[in-house]
């Protein structure tokens, strides 16, 4: 083999999305990436990694390109590749790596890695003759099995709760083996050949079915095992050299083999038992689970840090299967890539910090991948090499001082390139603010035309006198534009009744016209007048004829005198002229007379006619009155009715409102309670947390103090031993602050729990209300509060989340020194806790130190113990005395019953006795 290169462990951080249950939970997405940087930060932690995708890092379809694509490249070149998924449980390891058959099978990893890896050889197949094996074994429980093993019992739930397969009996468990040369082998494992990405495909779906799975609190199909899916590429290509300047192939220089393995291996997660829940078979398994990825941690803290490395510290590989079977692959031959999956979720804060630490101390490890090819190839290779460089240096020594130009063109384009990503970064800041500002902008717009137009609407009503609507006035509870419309519609009404009323008044003013002028008819008697003008007729008709036989008559005797002709008789007879002058006069005037009675006559039926028709307008006119006002009654009935209705619903709106006044003070004191009782608990919790993070800031410094007095002068006895008691002291205290931080971290995670229960109920209602639809009915929480208005539910949904923030906050600072202490305690549990102990005297010391501090607590707790044991006797006296009291008295209540009783039987003895004596005197 040739000469191995030094390469660094590269590590991707995989984010993955909250899922379901943490969005039930309320969990907050506390894991941020810094734009543009492959850099992920938990509240004060901030972690640079080789890569970071999903959340606001890369795209994850990115990762096999950028990540696993350059190690599929190498084993075509002859170099080991292991691709190492990370993380607690349910952080998606499986789904990454895409060996769960579940949804991100098809996009996980390792079906990504199998494409290529065909693609790659139908082009490469003319030139270099290809095999491929695959083996998939897993780790349960510290024994490894064989995956693609068919003998072995088909998948089923099996006898011991998982699902997974059996090692038959009989068959030689699997070993793994360490060749001559340092390489790692399994005996005993199925190593199957493959031709096509079909059968590569069927061993992953063979082995990833048969995996052993089981089901906790935290992931419903939780991997219980490590399990690794190898890979082997063995490749014969034909030699040929070339000459310089000559890139054609020319002289046959024999066959190269080359070999090299791609390990896929996808962890099981590290659990808590209290949070999975786990017990029985599952508690076992994720204690070996945990074991496990312990000893992968040891291994990578003694490959990662440069000072044990530089020391040639001991690596414990062979301390678990795991370490063993990934020694090639961390700190060895091989390029590694390791994918630290994470949540984003709060509530996994403590879990995620571990993840990152482990993972950014994976990236200090330095592999020494080399080709791996047999011997002879190896050294022809060499000399090729050799060959190559020379001729590379030939070259570049004719090119010579261009390459400082390349040099500076090329730091110009990375300049250019950075600049535009920072431009392109802040126009898309820009651009999600906008996005996010944009809608309150149009929002505030909208509200503002909306109160342009309500204020149109009071001033158009405030001109028209209508001041006394109650316009202005706002009911708790009341839609705007419900008030929009009442007041439109009794605007719309008055100006209505307005229209009517002028209606009626102009009605009312021709009908006085009318009246008035037919008064002037009115004062007359037609008939009467009627016979009037006929009997002054008839009388001038008599008059005339009299006046006619006067004159007939005097004319006779005129005649008659003027035969006589005699003087007195012609004295006569002018008299008689006279007289028949007279007449004729008088007869004129009477016909004169008589004409004019005519003539008045027939004025008089032509205004009878005129008053005739002034009667039937005023008939019609009233008859419009009529219409008009019993319209105008009908009308005003209407609105009364709509004004009581609407009366009425304002009543109602105002009862509500104040219900809901009720409701909200009531929700605020809830609130306000609440989110006091949790900044009590927040605080409590800080000051734990800030504790804690002193003592262990306290104890960086005093193990910096120790080393120091260590290298330097050795401390008196006596000193020392304050030195070790103070240690031992404080050792303590942290332990004990740990536990307590503990406690308040479970404590705010219940608190947590409760409230995003509460409000996920909530958020459910609302939307059902928001959908128009009624809660289901009888479920846990919803009739309580569905029967809370819709602003109510607003405002406690703004309160919980808002405490749910505070809550989040608590709980990842508590994590993160939790993370701490873990870290710590794992650090010096490696080093050894007693490190500190030089001497057995030191040791006899600190133990009597113990002992008197152990005797001192013990002494302390007994008394409490008589102390509690004492408030028990007397809280057991309290309880006889309330006993005897509760019994006196209800003896007393029982005596005054009796007591009433007989009062009761005197007066009925006393009252019949009456009765009695009254019968008897009445029969007496
Ligand atoms: N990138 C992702 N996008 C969407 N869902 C994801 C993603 N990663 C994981 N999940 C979902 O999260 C859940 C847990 O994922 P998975 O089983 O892969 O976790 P794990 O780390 O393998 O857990 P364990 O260690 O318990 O086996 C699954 O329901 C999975 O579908």
């Amino acid at each position: 083999m040739e000469a191995a290169e030094d390469c660094c462990v590269k590590v991707a951080v995989h984010i993955r999305p909250l899922i379901g249950d943490e969005r039930l939970q309320g969990c907050k997405d506390c894991v941020t990436v810094v734009p543009g940087k492959p850099q992920v930060q938990i509240g004060t932690h901030s972690f640079t990694f080789d890569h970071v995708y999903g959340s606001t890092g890369s795209p994850s379809s990115a990762m096999f390109e950028e990540c696993i694509a350059p190690l599929v490249d190498g084993l075509f070149h002859g170099y080991n590749a292991t691709v190492l998924a990370y993380g607690q449980t349910g952080s998606g390891k499986t789904y990454t790596m895409g060996t769960g058959f579940k949804d991100g099978y098809q996009t996980g990893l390792i079906p990504q890695v199998m494409n290529s890896l065909f693609n790659t050889i139908e082009t490469l197949k003319h030139q270099t003759e290809f095999q491929l094996h695959v083996s998939f074994i897993e780790i349960l429980k510290e024994e490894v099995r064989d995956l693609l093993d068919s003998t072995s019992m088909s998948k089923s739930e099996s006898s011991n709760g998982h699902v997974g397969k059996v090692t038959v009996p009989g068959r030689l468990p699997i070993q793994i083996r360490e060749t001559s040369n340092g390489v790692i082998t399994l005996a005993g494992s199925i190593e199957v050949a493959v031709s096509t990405l079909k059968e590569m495909a069927a061993c992953l779906e063979q082995g990833s079915l048969s995996r052993a799975t089981g089901s906790t609190n935290m992931n419903n199909q939780s991997s219980r095992s490590h399990a690794i899916f190898t890979i082997t590429l063995e490749q014969m290509r034909k030699l040929h050299s070339t000459s310089p300047g000559n890139n054609s192939p020319n002289e046959d220089m024999g066959e190269e083999y080359l070999c090299a393995k791609l390990h896929l291996v996808d962890l099981a997660g590290s659990e808590r038992a209290k949070r999975t829940g786990s017990d029985g078979i599952r508690f076992k398994e994720g204690i070996h689970i945990n074991k496990g990825l312990l000893a992968l941690g040891n291994v990578i803290s003694a490959l990662g840090d440069e000072k044990k490395r530089k020391e040639g510290v001991h690596v414990p590989y062979r301390d678990s299967k795991l370490t063993r079977l990934l020694q090639d692959s961390l700190g060895g031959n091989s390029k590694t890539v390791m994918i630290a999956c994470i949540s984003p979720a709060d509530i996994n804060t403590e879990e995620t910090l571990n993840t990152l630490k482990y993972a950014n101390r994976a990236r200090n490890i330095q592999n020494k991948p080399v080709v791996n090819r047999d011997l002879i190839t190896n050294d022809m290779q060499k000399m090729r090499q050799q060959l190559e460089f020379l001729q590379a240096e030939l070259c570049a020594r004719g090119r010579g001082a261009s390459s400082d130009e390349v040099q500076v063109l090329k730091d110009r384009i990375a300049w250019l390139e950075a600049t535009n990503a920072k431009l392109c970064h802040e126009l898309h800041e820009y651009r999600s603010r906008r996005a996010v500002v944009d809608p309150y902008e149009i929002d505030d717009q909208e509200s503002k035309i909306c109160l342009v137009k309500s204020d149109g609407l009071k001033r158009g009503l405030q001109s028209m006198d209508l001041l006394d609507y109650p316009v202005g006035e706002s009911i708790t509870g009341e839609n705007p534009g419900e008030i929009d419309e009442e007041v439109t519609k009794e605007l719309e009404y008055v100006l209505w009744q307005n229209t009517m009323d002028k209606e009626l008044n102009e009605l009312n003013q021709r009908l006085e016209q009318k009246e008035s002028e037919m008064k002037l008819f009115g004062g007359i008697d037609t008939e009467s007048l009627k016979q009037h003008f006929g009997k002054k007729i008839t009388e001038v008709e008599e008059e005339k004829r009299a006046v006619q036989q006067e004159r007939d008559r005097l004319l006779a005797e005129v005649e008659n005198l003027a035969a006589a002709s005699d003087g007195q008789t012609q004295k006569m007879q002018d008299v008689h002229s006279q007289k028949l002058k007279a007449l004729e006069a008088q007869i004129i005037d009477l016909k004169k007379k008589q004409e004019n009675q005519v003539q008045l006559l027939k004025q008089k039926q032509k205004s009878d006619e005129a008053a005739k028709r002034l009667q039937d307008e005023i008939q019609c006119i009233k008859a419009q009155k009529v219409q008009l006002q019993h319209k105008i009654k009908q009308e005003a009935e209407q609105f009364r009715q709509w004004k009581a209705s609407r009366e009425k619903e304002l009543l109602q709106l105002r009862k509500e409102g104040r219900r809901n006044d009720y409701e909200r003070h009531k929700l605020l004191a809830l609130n306000q309670r609440q989110k006091m009782v949790l900044q009590r608990k927040t605080e409590e919790a800080a000051m734990a947390t800030k504790r804690l993070k002193e003592l262990l800031e306290a104890r960086k410094s005093s193990a910096r103090d120790n080393s120091v007095n260590c290298n330097g002068h050795s401390p008196t006895g006596q000193s020392n031993e304050k030195s070790l008691q103070r240690w031992l002291d404080h050792e303590l205290e942290v332990m004990v602050k740990v536990h307590e931080v503990r406690f308040e971290y479970e404590k705010q995670s219940q608190v947590r729990a409760a409230l995003a229960e509460e409000l996920a109920i909530l958020k459910e209602v609302d939307q059902f209300s928001f959908d128009g639809l009624s809660p289901p009915r009888g479920k846990n929480g919803h009739s309580r509060v569905s029967s809370m208005s819709s602003n109510a539910r607003l405002t406690r949904i703004a309160s919980l989340e808002n405490m749910l923030s505070i809550s989040s906050n608590a709980l990842v600072a508590m994590a993160s020194q939790l993370s701490e202490a873990e870290e710590r305690e794992r650090a010096f549990t490696g080093r050894g806790r007693w490190n500190q102990l030089r001497s057995m005297g030191d040791a006899k010391n600190l133990l009597q130190y113990m002992f008197n501090a152990a005797g001192d607590a013990r002494c302390q707790l007994w008394e409490k113990e008589m102390q509690i044991m004492e408030m028990k006797g007397q809280l057991n006296e309290l309880v006889t005395l309330l006993r005897q009291s509760e019994a006196q008295r209800k003896e007393i209540v029982k005596e005054q019953k009796l007591r009433e009783q007989a009062v009761a039987i005197a007066l009925s003895t006393v009252k019949f006795r009456e009765v009695t004596k009254f019968i008897e005197t009445l029969c007496g």
